[in-house]
Order: structure tokens, then C-alpha cells, then sequence
């Protein structure tokens, strides 16, 4: 939850009472309890200064005070509604990447933390994945920002399609995606990450009769015992992806401390 002026303690109040379907929730007790003391407050001045029309003069209070009522819950259920719908766009715009909708980096590291902290707790399984958008610089030269903010689009449909629902995707910064997969060993990390390159490199983005594609590196970094901190982790994948890149693109390479396949001299699978 963010810390925001929304979150204080009244707003909670207020947001707990008013439904969103149902905003004549909080109007109507108000004008009914308005109306009955009024009314009973009227009548009892009446009766104090001995007057004798009491039963009118507290009828005409209690709907007085009923209007009154009204019309400061609905003012305050507007209110309320109209908080809401800003609490939960600021919310949007502060988690979630415009672009892509997914969630940004900041809001992955916050999840990327808590599951760090479960898989030292209970000596768990969990991966990280940074997917970065190779050459991606001459889509944007040769189809357009526009071409090349749409192949983005693609490529996070593609990935998130290929991810369970516990899986975490986020937009790292400009062409690259954060992945983070929990109870998933090492083996099970780096074939996910053959299957989202493979499946971006098939690829093809129809852009104003033109077919426009790209290839991913991928770096992979499992949440191991050797990682003293979630920032070694990701220093690691981090140094996996510029392996990917060094080694000519549209491949996948692990970190160091992956186990590894029989037969291969580093970590890595590849293309
Ligand atoms: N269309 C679009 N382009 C972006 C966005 N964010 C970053 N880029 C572009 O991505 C390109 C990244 O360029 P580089 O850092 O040189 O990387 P690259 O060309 O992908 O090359 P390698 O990563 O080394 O394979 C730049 O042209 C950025 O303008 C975005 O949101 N939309």
C-alpha cells in the first residue's frame, strides 16, 4: 500500500462507509438521524418556551435537518467517490510503467525484496530474468518511436503469455523487462527464458505493411545462497545479460552460480 495523504485515517473511515455502488449508504442514515434530533431537539425548545404548534415546528426542523443532511452526505460521498478514483489512479501511475502497463521497476524491487526475504527464510527457489530488446535503437531509426514503443508492447504480451500467474513482469527501464519467478529452480529459470526469446524472436509486428521483429538477450540470476543481498542478485543478472549481449545477441546466459547442464563448460543455454 502507498503512503499517501488518501491513506489517512478519516479517508479510511469515510472510504469503509461509502460503497461505490451504493453512495445513498451514507446519505440516508445521516438524514435520518439529522432529521429525528432536529425534529426532537425542536420540539423540546417548543415545549421549554411553552409554545403550543411543538408538533409542527419539529416536523418542519426534522425536515429541515433531513435536507440538511442530504445534502452534506451526498457532498461527502462525492467527496469521498472522487478520492478514491484519485487514490487508485495515483496508485497506477506510481506502480505500473505508462507505456506497457505492466509494473515498473520500483514496484518489482519492493516484490523482488519480499521474495529474496522468503527464499533465505525457507530456503526457496526464485529467479530473476532481465530481457533486453536487442539493436532496438534501429527500429526506432528506421520505423519511428511509434513502431518501436508498439514492438515494445508486443514483446511484454508475448512474455507475460508465456508467465505463470505467480510470476512477476515489470518494465526495467527503456528496452528491457524485469522477470521475476518464484519456486523456480535454476533449470527451470533459464527454460523459461529460452522459451520467451524464442517466442519474441518468432515475433512479427505487422507496422504499416511493414513486418517489424527484433531478438531478446536474456540474463538469468537464481536467488542463491551466495547472494549476501537482493542487489547482488541483481548485480549478477545484471552481468548475465552483458554475457548474453557479448556473445552476439538473441541468446540466454546465466549467472556463475547456476548448476550446471552436463557437458557445457559455462552455465548458459543458448540459441
Ligand atoms: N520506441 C521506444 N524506444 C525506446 C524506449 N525506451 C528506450 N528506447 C530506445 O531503445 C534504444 C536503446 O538503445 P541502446 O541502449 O543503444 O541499445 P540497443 O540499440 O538496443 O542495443 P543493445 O541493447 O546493445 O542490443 C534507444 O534508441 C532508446 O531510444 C521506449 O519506451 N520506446
Amino acid at each position: 500500500m502507498l503512503d499517501s495523504p488518501f491513506d489517512s485515517a478519516w479517508m479510511r473511515w469515510l472510504d469503509r462507509r461509502v460503497p461505490t455502488s451504493r453512495p445513498w449508504m451514507l446519505a440516508l442514515p445521516m438524514a435520518l438521524a439529522a432529521g429525528a434530533s432536529s425534529g426532537l431537539v425542536a420540539g423540546l425548545a417548543c415545549v421549554a418556551l411553552g409554545r403550543a404548534d411543538v408538533t409542527a415546528v419539529a416536523l418542519a426542523a426534522a425536515a429541515a435537518g433531513a435536507v440538511v443532511a442530504v445534502v452534506l452526505g451526498s457532498l461527502l460521498c462525492a467527496l469521498a467517490l472522487s478520492m478514491r478514483q484519485l487514490h487508485q489512479r495515483v496508485t497506477v501511475m506510481s506502480t505500473r510503467d505508462d507505456l506497457t502497463g505492466v509494473l515498473n521497476r520500483r514496484q518489482f524491487m519492493l516484490l523482488a525484496e519480499r521474495e529474496w526475504a522468503r527464499c533465505r527464510r525457507y530456503e526457496a527457489d526464485g529467479a530473476v530474468l532481465l530481457v533486453d530488446a536487442d539493436h532496438f535503437r534501429r527500429i526506432n531509426d528506421h520505423h519511428g518511436h511509434a513502431a518501436g514503443d508498439a514492438l515494445l508492447r508486443e514483446i511484454v504480451r508475448v512474455t507475460g503469455g508465456l508467465l505463470r500467474q505467480a510470476d512477476v513482469l515489470a518494465r526495467a527501464d527503456g528496452e528491457s523487462l524485469l522477470v521475476l519467478l518464484p519456486q523456480t529452480d535454476p533449470l527451470g529459470a533459464l527454460d523459461v527464458a529460452e522459451r520467451v526469446r524464442e517466442h519474441v524472436a518468432a515475433l512479427q509486428l505487422d507496422w504499416q505493411g511493414l513486418r517489424v521483429s527484433t531478438t531478446v538477450s536474456i540474463g538469468v540470476a537464481s536467488m542463491g545462497a551466495t547472494h549476501t543481498s537482493l542487489d547482488a542478485l541483481m548485480a549478477d543478472v545484471d552481468a548475465a545479460l552483458a554475457a548474453a549481449k557479448a556473445a552476439g545477441r538473441n541468446c540466454v546466459r546465466a549467472s556463475p552460480i547456476q548448476p550446471r547442464r552436463s557437458g557445457e563448460a559455462r552455465p548458459v543455454i543458448s540459441k
